[in-house]
């Protein structure tokens, strides 16, 4: 039985620049409650502009011209993400959908640790918890993304760009959204790194049940970790299917083009985010002596 968290209908964004930009027409699709939604597309087919639409995150010259997002509740009720305004937005924003963007991990203040990054987070939505109680929730917060929690006192720059990255999904998921929308949020990482990152979502998305919508140009990738994959070109959604079906049987001639531009698809691929056995993945020596850096850093 279908239960969507997240329904997108009929969505149309336009950019008025010195000739209008249809960066998005028309778009209707649903995320279903604790799925990952793979969204695929070249560069500059409005992904972004989806993402920053359904967040509320869209500036002038970009300019809704129909349609709207509606959020179902776990709770039951339904709130159009259109009506929402001020610090009911924002609070929405923080609790119920949470976003990471690529480059995320450089958006922490430099001069502040860590600690205070987070704890920010919870003196402003949560109040109602003592020093103490925030300190433990910092705590287990990072544990969960797989950061050592002395690293709460670490400034960012005394982190590696992965684990940054790690503590910006940390900050996203302090309140328990129901929905992340991550928009290459992984694309800046080495390979390595970056399916660590991967499995980790995929673990903490099974434990905790958010949705997850996720956005890159890495259709392999999206393979690997999406339930249901969107692909998207020149504004509308022109296939959307299971990640499988899609992989195996691509119905539109953009996405058997869009399969057929990434050689390293037709070896045998998939199994290992999913399953989490990551150490069934060989790595090469550089690959090895990256991880082992990694983990001792962490
Ligand atoms: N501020 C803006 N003003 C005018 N046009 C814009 C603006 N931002 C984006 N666009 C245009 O809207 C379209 C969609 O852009 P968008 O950034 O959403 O694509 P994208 O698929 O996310 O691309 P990328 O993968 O490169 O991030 C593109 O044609 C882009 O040039």
């Amino acid at each position: 039985m279908s239960s969507p968290v997240l329904s997108i209908e009929n969505l149309s964004i336009d950019y008025l620049a010195e000739t209008t930009v249809h960066a998005v027409r028309e778009v209707s699709l649903t995320l279903e409650r604790g799925e990952i939604l793979g969204l695929a597309g070249e560069s500059g087919c409005g992904k972004s502009t989806l993402a920053y639409a359904i967040t509320r995150l869209l500036k002038p010259p970009a300019r809704v011209t129909s349609g709207r997002v509606v959020f179902s509740s776990r709770e039951g009720y339904d709130v159009d993400l259109s009506g929402l305004a001020g610090d009911d937005l924002r609070a929405f924003r923080w609790d119920k959908i949470a976003m990471v963007f690529q480059g995320a991990m450089n958006s922490l203040n430099p001069v502040l640790r860590i600690s205070e990054q987070l704890e920010d987070v919870y003196l402003t939505h949560r109040p109602e918890l003592t020093k103490a109680e925030r300190r433990i929730r910092c705590g287990e917060l990072l544990e969960r993304v797989g950061v050592d929690r002395n690293r709460l006192r670490a400034y960012p720059h005394e982190l590696s760009g992965g684990m940054r990255q790690r503590v910006m999904i940390a900050m996203a998921l302090a309140l328990e959204p129901q929905v992340l929308i991550m928009d290459e949020p992984t694309t800046a990482l080495d390979v390595v790194v970056q399916r660590e990152i991967l499995l980790e979502i995929t673990r903490l998305r099974a434990e905790l049940g958010f949705a997850v919508i996720f956005i890159t140009h890495d259709l392999p990738l999206l393979l690997e970790i999406s339930d249901r994959i969107a692909v998207m070109r020149a504004g509308l959604i022109v296939e959307l299917d299971d990640a499988l079906t899609l992989y195996t049987k691509p119905k539109h001639p953009y996405t058997r083009r869009l399969l057929s531009s990434f050689p390293s698809l037709t070896g045998e691929r998939g199994g290992f985010v999913r399953s989490g056995d990551l150490a069934s993945v060989e790595l090469d020596e550089t690959e090895q002596t990256i991880e082992a850096v990694e983990m001792e850093s962490r």
